[in-house]
């Protein structure tokens, strides 16, 4: 095949170049990912100004033969946005590095870090099932970890206690945050109750900031017997083992933040009716959701990827999906629920009120 002209050239180029930068993606979560490993964000910190490269390679566990390599590690970062670079004019013309806003949030320390998520999301038992993705198209498991592990993500956490702990670690990481911001904003939703239970509430991590906030309030955080077995409970929370599919204990208020989006609409249904029984006051109770609702915001266009992404990676390792508002109301009526009201809590991130 001849190509003509310099536009008919130049368009392939582009594609060539589009379709490179594509296939190559995975570079930039695996050098992130190594950044974290070698604690890169952590010395800048501590360093507590800009850090010349031999500074930051002096303070690197690293092999001294791989001293030369950490430039060109660190020229991708500063191009993803994870630092910035100085271009110090001294003698030497040493280049030097500082933090910016994405690489705060990867300090050991910060309250909000998002590492332990990071970290999950790239490691093998989550990253695998990936490959099976074409495959799990032409069988019919339910997901394509299932097709990797021969088993649900949830079974695998039941039985392999360092995942199971990678995992819970990881949603605290992202409840830490949501936590503040609920507590702050919606104060007014958990006003009045006097029991609530946190389904899949995980390790209890916004069940015990509400609690703090709520003395009063009584909490059980109930989950999956391998997730809650050996947590110790306070004076208002209790922590209980079971399945929400089976039962879900009795309150006034019943609380889901990030596990409707692991279920897909017939599970959902299933799990809402069961709350319509467990709702102890029809007249005050209600559901609590905390979960993304598509395009209830305007998001700029890296958080309309991120949806994406998100809603994709529910679909390969779970069989749960993300939904906009009519999805959600279609759930809602068709479990038996009467209304309901969305409250934006944070990016695409709300906090929906169900009443039976
Ligand atoms: C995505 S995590 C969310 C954890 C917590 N709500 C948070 O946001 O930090 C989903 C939770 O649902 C729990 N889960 C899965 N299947 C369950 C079931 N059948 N019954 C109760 N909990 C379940 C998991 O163990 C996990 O802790
Ligand atoms: O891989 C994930 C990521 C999340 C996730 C990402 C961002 C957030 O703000 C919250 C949660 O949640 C997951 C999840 O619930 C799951 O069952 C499997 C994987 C992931």
């Amino acid at each position: 095949m001849s190509i003509h002209n310099e536009d008919q050239s130049s368009k392939l180029f582009q594609s060539q170049t589009h379709i490179l930068n594509q296939t190559f993606g995975f570079i930039n979560s695996m050098c992130l990912k190594c950044a974290i490993d070698l604690c890169i964000p952590d010395v800048i910190h501590k360093y507590g100004k800009p850090m010349p490269l031999s500074q930051l390679i002096a303070s690197l566990p690293i092999h001294p033969s791989k001293t030369c390599f950490i430039s060109r590690l660190m020229q991708i970062l500063v191009q993803s946005g994870f630092f910035s670079q100085h271009n110090v004019t001294d003698y030497n013309q040493e280049v030097s590095y500082v933090l910016t806003d994405a690489s705060i949030l990867l300090l050991k320390d910060h309250p909000f870090r998002m590492t332990c998520l990071l970290q999950v999301i790239l490691d093998p038992v989550m990253f695998n099932p990936w490959f099976q993705f074409s495959t799990w198209f032409t069988n019919d498991d339910p997901t394509p970890f299932y097709t990797q592990n021969e088993m649900t993500l949830w079974d695998y956490a039941s039985r392999e206690p360092k995942f199971n702990h990678l995992f819970n670690d990881a949603m605290t990481n992202d409840t830490r945050l949501i936590s503040s911001v609920v507590i702050e904003k919606c104060k007014g939703v958990f006003e009045g109750l006097e029991s609530l239970v946190d389904v899949g509430g995980g390790t209890g991590t916004l069940a015990k900031a509400i609690a703090n906030s709520f003395p009063h309030l009584n909490c059980i955080v109930f989950d999956l017997p391998h997730v809650v077995h050996d947590l110790q409970g306070t004076d208002n929370i209790k922590y209980v083992g079971g399945d929400m599919f089976e039962t879900i204990p009795s309150a006034d208020s019943i609380m889901f933040k990030t596990v409707m989006h692991n279920w897909n609409d017939e599970e959902c249904l299933k799990i809402l009716k069961r709350c319509k029984e467990a709702i102890e006051n029809k007249d005050k109770g209600k559901v609590i959701i905390i979960d993304t609702v598509i395009g209830n915001v305007k998001g700029d266009s890296e958080s309309e990827q991120t949806k994406l992404y998100y809603d994709m990676e529910m679909m390969v390792l779970v069989t749960g999906k993300q939904r906009n508002e009519k999805d959600w109301a279609k759930l809602f009526f068709s479990a038996g629920f009467n209304h309901y009201k969305i409250t934006q809590v944070l990016g695409f991130k709300s906090l929906i009120e169900v009443y039976p």
